[in-house]
């Protein structure tokens, strides 16, 4: 989908790069609660290959091993400091993790003004992993979107790859992969979920149509569920959280569907003008609807109804995301709460649109957006222990 909503990284910090997996719809009945520190390695690999898996069972695999490689840092109480201000050798050019993240914070507070705010409340730490995570997640997305998307061939994204596997065995190509590279380095971050998001692009550069729920689901995934599983170990779970981590990662997941879906509702009429359509077909179908209908761009009640389910969908997601966010760091969970209110309201304003998604754009203007803020900031501060004690009656 186009790039709308931030500016992207220059093209040629991108085509430095271009000159040269694997994973869940959340229907709860597939979640399975384990102890908090009970997800041990074993569980991690599936090893039967059933092709019949569903998108959801595929990505709850990663989930297991990211919850995984967590549990086993906890465990080795990992006493790494993480404010070390390690030099970093770049093709021989000696630089500053410092300056790297540095560079990192600017392209964040450049493209995602709200987003870059949010993150001044984390620790120190955390918020230069999280610049550097958005950084490589917005240059991956330049890469099929940005201005030299029709040079984008499939080998550009796998030489793309072959610099995130450099940058995961410390041997970072730029400045901002040299962030990442220290970033990947002190938190328990897997890679898979990077790889994961480039298989999304690519998967972006020769689809067009999903057939079902399922297959858009996995689409999902790729491009944003990812995003939250990079996230999590970064932003950490609260001391006091009573959750297992896999439900927090289940949760997280959540969040970037919700947000995709939410992407792809807004975005209907600008995908068709570029003849793509994320929709389901078999949904679409059942609601009388064809391609046809969705190019023509015409608000019928037909439209109306499937855009409502469509709708429904996204919220469950959204719902489920927001039951874990309390779960998060202290610190993480203002940034998170915020970009969820925020992006559920495109929802409303879809509505209010009277669902003409093909020639109006929903847009959460001004005033929301910083009316959402306090109320982010108050609902974080909400322990989990007492959200729990709340939930039964007791706070
Ligand atoms: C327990 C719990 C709820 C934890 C929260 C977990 C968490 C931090 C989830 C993050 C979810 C999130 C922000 C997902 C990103 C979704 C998204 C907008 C993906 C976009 C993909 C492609 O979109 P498309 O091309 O269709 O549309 P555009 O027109 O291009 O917009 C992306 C553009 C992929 C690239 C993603 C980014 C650049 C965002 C990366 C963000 C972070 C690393 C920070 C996440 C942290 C916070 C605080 C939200
Ligand atoms: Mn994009």
């Amino acid at each position: 989908m186009a790039t709308q909503m931030m500016r992207v990284v220059s093209p040629a910090e991108v085509s430095v790069v271009v000159g040269h997996s694997r994973l869940s719809p959340m229907g709860s009945s597939r979640r399975k609660s384990v102890g908090k520190c009970s997800v041990a390695p074993s569980l991690v690999a599936n090893p039967v290959k059933d092709v019949a898996m569903s998108s959801e069972q595929k990505v709850y695999d990663v989930i297991l091993k990211q919850a995984a490689l967590v549990e086993q840092q906890l465990r080795s109480k990992s006493n790494v400091s993480l404010d070390v201000n390690l030099e970093l050798v770049i093709q021989g050019a000696p630089y500053l993790s410092k300056d790297a993240y540095d560079r990192c914070g600017q392209v964040c507070a450049e493209y995602a003004k709200t987003f870059y705010l949010g993150t001044l409340l984390m620790t120190p730490e955390r918020r230069k992993a999280i610049w550097a995570i958005y950084v490589w997640c917005r240059r991956t997305d330049e890469l099929v979107d940005g201005p030299n998307a029709s040079y984008i061939t499939p080998s550009a994204l796998d030489r793309w790859e072959a610099k995130l596997e450099d940058l995961f065995a410390g041997r970072p190509y730029d400045m901002f992969d040299a962030a990442l590279s220290d970033t990947v380095s002190k938190f328990p971050v897997d890679i898979q979920p990077f790889k994961d998001m480039i298989k999304g692009m690519r998967m972006d550069l020769k689809k067009s149509r999903y057939k079902n729920f399922d297959e858009l689901y996995l689409y999902c995934y790729y491009v944003a569920g990812t995003v939250a599983l990079m996230s999590v170990p970064v932003m950490g779970i609260a001391p006091d959280s009573q959750a297992t981590t896999e439900s927090v990662y289940d949760a997280a997941l959540a969040l970037g569907i919700a947000n995709q879906l939410t992407n792809i509702l807004r975005d209907v009429g600008e995908d068709a003008r570029r003849g793509r359509i994320y929709l389901p077909q078999d949904e679409l179908a059942q609601s009388g609807l064809s391609d046809e209908d969705v190019f023509n761009g015409k608000v019928t009640d037909k439209w109306r109804n499937f855009m409502k389910s469509q709708i429904r969908r996204a919220r469950e997601f959204f719902l489920e995301a927001e039951k874990g966010v309390t779960e998060l760091s202290l610190a993480s969970r203002w940034p998170v709460l915020a970009s969820l209110l925020l992006y559920r309201e495109i929802l409303d304003e879809i509505e209010a649109n009277d669902y003409n998604n093909f020639t109006k754009r929903a847009y959460v203007g001004k005033a929301k957006k910083i009316m959402a803020l306090p109320v982010a900031f108050g609902r974080s501060l909400v322990s989990p222990l007492r959200r729990k004690q709340g939930s039964q009656g007791n706070a």
